[in-house]
């Protein structure tokens, strides 16, 4: 059967306008708990707890920037080779499609410590279900907790 023209037409209002990548970490310490910090006064979705990490910049790898965040937010070090690609998610926001690559790590050097965000916390996948978390974020849990 021929498509008509109009075909696409519902869809044409929620399509992207610019798409924003951003790679966060599952930073997951030897009793399984997973680090989360949370969003600070005066950012978009502030008080919700996330995974540390933040936007590509053009011309990065996820992984370099990744690396790269982890450094500038939390002041830990890692490899590229310690980042294993764990799940994503992608969320449509008022100005972009938000694509989030989220990667377990095991491995880093230096003791995390609270740089940009409000406050930061260990916790269990599980308990992540009953903690305001970003829209994006919620279908990522339960991928999680099976893989720790
Ligand atoms: N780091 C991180 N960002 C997340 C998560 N979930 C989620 O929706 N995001 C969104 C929030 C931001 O819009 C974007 C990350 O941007 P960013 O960390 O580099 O910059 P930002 O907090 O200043 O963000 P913004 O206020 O400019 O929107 O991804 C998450 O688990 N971790």
């Amino acid at each position: 059967m021929q498509a008509s023209s109009d075909e696409h037409a519902p869809y044409q209002d929620v399509l992207p306008r610019s798409r924003l990548m951003v790679v966060a970490a599952a930073l997951v310490d030897a009793n399984g708990r997973v680090l989360l910090q949370q969003r600070p006064e005066g950012k978009t979705m502030a008080g919700l707890w996330e995974f540390p990490g933040g936007k590509v910049e053009p011309g990065e790898t996820p992984e370099a920037a990744l690396v790269r965040e982890l450094e500038e937010e939390l002041g830990i070090h890692t490899y590229e080779s310690c980042l294993a690609p764990a799940t994503f998610a992608s969320e449509v926001l008022n100005e972009a499609e938000l694509l989030l690559l989220l990667y377990v790590c095991r491995k880093w050097t230096g003791m995390p410590e609270l740089r940009h965000a409000a406050a930061m916390r260990w916790v269990k996948p599980v308990e992540m279900f009953a903690l305001p978390m970003p829209p994006a974020d919620l279908p990522m849990i339960g991928v999680l907790d099976a893989l720790i």
